[in-house]
């Protein structure tokens, strides 16, 4: 076991009562302490199956499961599953308890004391965006879809588990409530760091909730199993080709940012006022046939035309075209790419969080980083193979 697998599957098989093909074959994988694994694969290749093998809610009919290092197909199966929260789509919230009451499932069962129960539903309430002096003492049939699926995932937070299932939890939401839910749940979990087992049929939600991602083919045979950005720059094979869609590509673009991935480059500046000779010297030795002009705080307003500064006046705060796009330091490359396609302009201006100019990003740069991408995770499984 590597040191930090959280959650072992070893050969793992389900074959349900009255059926001959199994949901899930001889299914090995590892989950690390305080990552999010997401399981994504089409409808019927077993996810739902193999995750509700790992809190027992079925049996297993092969193989063996550990968490640390204990088998769990022999401990006891509701101590098991105190050990681990699990959020459903159907959220399955009791109609007749007040969303208190449903938070304090698990922590009663272990038999908390009133007062750190209490303490402990707002602080959850509170993390999943609810106030709580609002919403404790609600009944579930109150909420809306966002909220009762918020209450879930309190609720499955409750007793502060090692580990969290979560199987389609966003599903049956709004995409723009959805959209939140996953940024919240991605923000408490920065935080919690919980081990994570998420299971969704979207590549998308899989891309943004995973640190890595499982794709599954029929029985839950595993396709490929890498971090997404790997997985984007690198399907192995036809099967997670098609499963991840067009436009892998620019996904890829979404996990680098400017600051971290591209060496920025100067460009020819020049202030509001200032002779231009020395501006246009500098465009000139640089290749450009433009300036950028920047005010006095060091902001870009606009692009000036090399052909518009010969005779050496100094120019206007409206001369030029307006910079109409900016890209800040931490922006991603699919953010700088977007900006740069809303500029009709193959360069965009980077700018600090002052909004002071720092470089300029541009098209070649975001060509570079996919190759780059590209190159790096092919090197990467054919060390694999080498090794293996
Ligand atoms: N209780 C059951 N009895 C018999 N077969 C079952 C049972 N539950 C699931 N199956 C079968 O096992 C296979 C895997 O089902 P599972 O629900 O794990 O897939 P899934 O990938 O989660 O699908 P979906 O994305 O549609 O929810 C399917 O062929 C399904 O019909």
């Amino acid at each position: 076991m590597s040191p930090d697998a959280k959650i072992r599957l070893d050969h793992v098989e389900k074959t349900y009562p009255g059926t001959k093909v199994p949901a899930v074959e001889s299914l090995s994988l590892e989950v690390y302490e305080g990552e999010i694994l997401v399981l994504v694969g089409p409808s019927g290749c077993g996810k739902s199956t193999t995750l509700r093998l790992i809190n027992r809610m079925i049996e297993p009919t092969g193989g063996r499961i550990y968490l640390d290092d204990e088998d769990v197909t022999k401990v006891n199966a509701d101590k098991l599953r105190r050990r681990i929260g699990y959020v459903i789509q159907q959220i399955g919230l009791f109609p007749h308890q007040t969303i208190a009451q449903n938070i304090a499932t698990v922590p009663k069962m272990l038999g908390w004391d009133k007062a750190k129960v209490a303490e402990r539903i707002d602080r959850l309430l509170t993390v999943v965006g609810l106030d709580p002096d609002t919403y404790r003492d609600r009944y579930p049939k109150e909420l809306s879809g966002g909220q009762a699926q918020r209450v879930g995932v309190a609720r499955a937070l409750g007793a502060d588990p090692e580990i969290m299932l979560m199987d389609e939890p966003f599903g049956a939401i709004d995409p723009i409530t959805r959209d939140r839910l996953q940024n919240e749940f991605l923000s408490v979990q920065e935080d919690l760091r919980k081990t994570i087992v998420f299971v969704t049929h979207d590549i998308d939600e899989a891309i943004k909730m995973g640190d890595r991602i499982a794709i599954l083919g029929d029985r839950s045979h595993i396709r490929q199993i890498d971090t997404p950005e790997r997985i984007l720059a690198f399907p192995v094979d036809d099967f997670v080709r098609d499963f991840i869609g067009e436009g892998s590509t620019l996904k890829g673009l979404h996990f680098e940012t400017v600051d971290e991935h591209v060496t920025l480059e100067p460009y020819p500046t020049m202030h509001v006022g200032e002779d231009p000779t020395a501006a246009v010297a500098r465009a000139r030795e640089a290749g450009t046939d433009w300036v950028l002009l920047l005010d006095d705080q060091e902001h870009p307003t606009r692009w000036v035309p090399v052909s518009d500064l010969g005779g050496g006046s100094t120019v206007s705060s409206d001369s030029g075209s307006e910079v109409v796009a900016k890209v800040s330091l931490g922006a991603t490359l699919f953010e700088a790419l977007e900006q740069m396609l809303i500029s009709e302009a193959a360069v965009s201006p980077v700018v600090r969080e002052d909004g002071s100019f720092y470089g300029v990003v541009r098209l070649t740069h975001l060509n570079k980083a996919i190759r780059r991408a590209r190159l790096e995770a092919r090197e990467h499984y054919a060390q694999l193979e080498a090794t293996s």
